[in-house]
């Protein structure tokens, strides 16, 4: 409580002396180089024309050195890289169990074209990420004036090879290849990113269930639901719209209850909106762009932007920098995600997540038949989660599923299929919501609106939470009592679940 005052009164203090330099000109809070003309024009097209790397200020402008000196409270810093390399540790234990169960691991396709600097450090992470997790990685590479053709041949190599259950295009592709067209070669199944339109579309829609969720999206709700961030019934702004973050941030932010208004560089005063988020993103690629003066007091602000700028004192010769001012909107935001070490990591950890989950879902074809060989067994506990995925109906997988027999001794009665497969109990209040095939189903594998489950379900569910959080001492859960100042088991009480990607 005293907490909050402290913040209330910053901002008080900080407005008023503020008022007047609040621009109502875009020109002014985005960056002045020679490039900042063509942002405002066309930015979502002048974006894929991007330089490696940027010179730009790393600061912020002419923010009113009152303001500063007024502002003491500094925001919680979200360790994104932390909990991404608790995410990957934990993928590396279920892959490890995976391969000593049926002798296989998951295995990501990358195709990379061009040489753009920024793209070949991401993918140079994620090659990291693999390894470390014990994920099968393969890439390949094009010049930047490769055929389309070309790329799509790779991506049907990799749509039809067993062992690659992910497959990724890394974005931006040169301007002379249609974009729309290599994504829409790109099997479904295997579309771990969730940019396919089918994937999109479930995700928007109510009562439906992507197979992936887009990775950036659900890194940022990961770690909002991970430091006890409510988010239903709260006011978030998304800048951006983009297919990668701004656009299935927003529809993420949606199915769990936010109601969600979206900034784009079309957006007249930007900053007025911003100002009303409880939980403000932005993924737009212009650095610094969100000044301290367009955050609420108290809010949480994600920045998704990266950006390389030169830094001849770093030891690669570049950093990143991200869409907010950060030194300013820590002063005026409750928690707040930093750049680098914020979402980036998270990306990673989701793209592995999803990964671990294709591998799986390919291992289950035999969806009702009688559990057979070794893999069947070890997987036929996901199967109910397929079959309910597909909103086929299959009596016996929902009564396995109640009995949760075929459960026991497998390493995926940790994963949440089980919320899946929760028995049709209509969801209190929505009458409308609860579909011939059974209630709205949660998000698989993250957090989910919540949901009333059979008692058995709940059981296990909590038995694993006690056990998770004696396990996870001095964990963000500790984060997540501090934050609301609540206890998990009040959040509880209230229908906040905490589904963590591996409870
Ligand atoms: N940390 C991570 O894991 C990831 C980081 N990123 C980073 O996020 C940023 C965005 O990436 P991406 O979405 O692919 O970029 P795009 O260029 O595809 O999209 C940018 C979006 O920002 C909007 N925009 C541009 N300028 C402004 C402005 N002045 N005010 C408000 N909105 C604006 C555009 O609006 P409009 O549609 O109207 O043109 C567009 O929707 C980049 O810095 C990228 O590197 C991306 C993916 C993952
Ligand atoms: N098909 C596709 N999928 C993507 O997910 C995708 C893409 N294309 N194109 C580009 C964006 C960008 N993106 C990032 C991933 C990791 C970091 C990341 O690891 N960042 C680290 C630091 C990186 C470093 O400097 O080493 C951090 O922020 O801490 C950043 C950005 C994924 N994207």
């Amino acid at each position: 409580m005293a907490f909050k005052n402290k913040v209330q009164s910053i901002v008080v203090s900080g407005w008023r002396n503020n008022t007047l330099l609040v621009s109502s000109s875009r020109s002014i809070n985005t960056f002045a180089t020679g490039f900042d003309n063509r942002i405002l024009k066309s930015p979502s097209l002048v974006s894929l024309d991007f330089p490696d790397v940027w010179n730009c200020s790393s600061t912020c402008y002419s923010e009113p050195s009152s303001y500063k000196l007024a502002s003491e409270h500094i925001a919680r810093v979200i360790d994104g890289k932390q909990i991404a390399e608790k995410i990957i540790s934990k993928v590396a234990i279920e892959v490890t169990r995976m391969k000593k169960a049926i002798g296989e691991v998951p295995g990501l396709g990358v195709i990379l074209v061009g040489e753009k600097k920024d793209s070949q450090i991401y993918v140079r992470n994620k090659i990291k990420a693999c390894e470390e997790a014990g994920i099968k990685f393969k890439l390949t590479k094009f010049s930047d004036n490769c055929t389309e053709d070309e790329v799509c041949e790779a991506i049907m190599r990799f749509n039809v090879d067993p062992s690659f259950h992910g497959i990724l295009v890394q974005l931006p592709l040169p301007q002379h290849l249609n974009e729309e067209k290599i994504l829409d070669v790109l099997k479904l199944e295997k579309d771990v990113d969730g940019f396919h339109p089918m994937n999109m579309g479930n995700l928007a829609m109510r009562g439906r269930e992507p197979l992936f969720i887009p990775c950036t999206p659900k890194g940022c709700v990961e770690l909002l639901i991970r430091y006890g961030v409510e988010i239903m019934g709260k006011k978030a702004v998304v800048i951006g719209r983009s297919n990668i973050v701004g656009l299935p941030t927003s529809l993420l932010l949606q199915r769990h209850h936010a109601t969600v208004t979206i900034v784009t560089a079309l957006t007249s005063k930007p900053e007025e909106i911003t100002r009303e988020a409880d939980i403000l993103i932005s993924g737009v690629g212009v650095p610094n762009m969100v000044r301290g003066s367009w955050v609420k007091p108290g809010a949480v602000v994600v920045d998704v932007g990266t950006y390389p700028i030169e830094d001849t004192s770093c030891a690669l010769g570049y950093r990143l920098i991200g869409d907010v001012c950060y030194e300013e909107a820590s002063r005026v935001a409750s928690l707040i995600t930093p750049v680098p070490g914020g979402v980036g990591p998270m990306t990673i950890a989701m793209l592995l997540y999803n990964t671990l989950e294709s591998a799986t879902l390919s291992w289950t074809t035999a969806a009702c038949s009688p559990v057979s060989d070794q893999k069947h067994k070890w997987y036929s506990c996901r199967s109910w989660g397929q079959r309910h995925k597909h909103q086929t109906v299959c009596s016996e997988a929902d009564s396995l599923c109640q009995n949760n027999t075929a459960c026991s001794n497998t390493w995926m009665d940790r994963l949440p299929s089980h919320n899946i497969c929760t028995p049709s109990i209509p969801e209190t209040g929505r009458a409308s919501s609860v579909a011939h095939r059974g209630p709205v189903q949660p998000l698989r594998g993250i957090h989910s609106a919540p949901l009333p489950q059979a008692p058995v379900l709940e059981a296990v569910t909590h038995e694993k939470k006690e056990e998770e959080e004696e396990e996870d001492e001095g964990d963000v859960i500790k984060g997540f009592h501090d934050n609301n100042h609540r206890t998990q088991r009040e959040v509880e009480e209230r229908g906040d679940k905490r589904h963590d990607v591996f409870e």
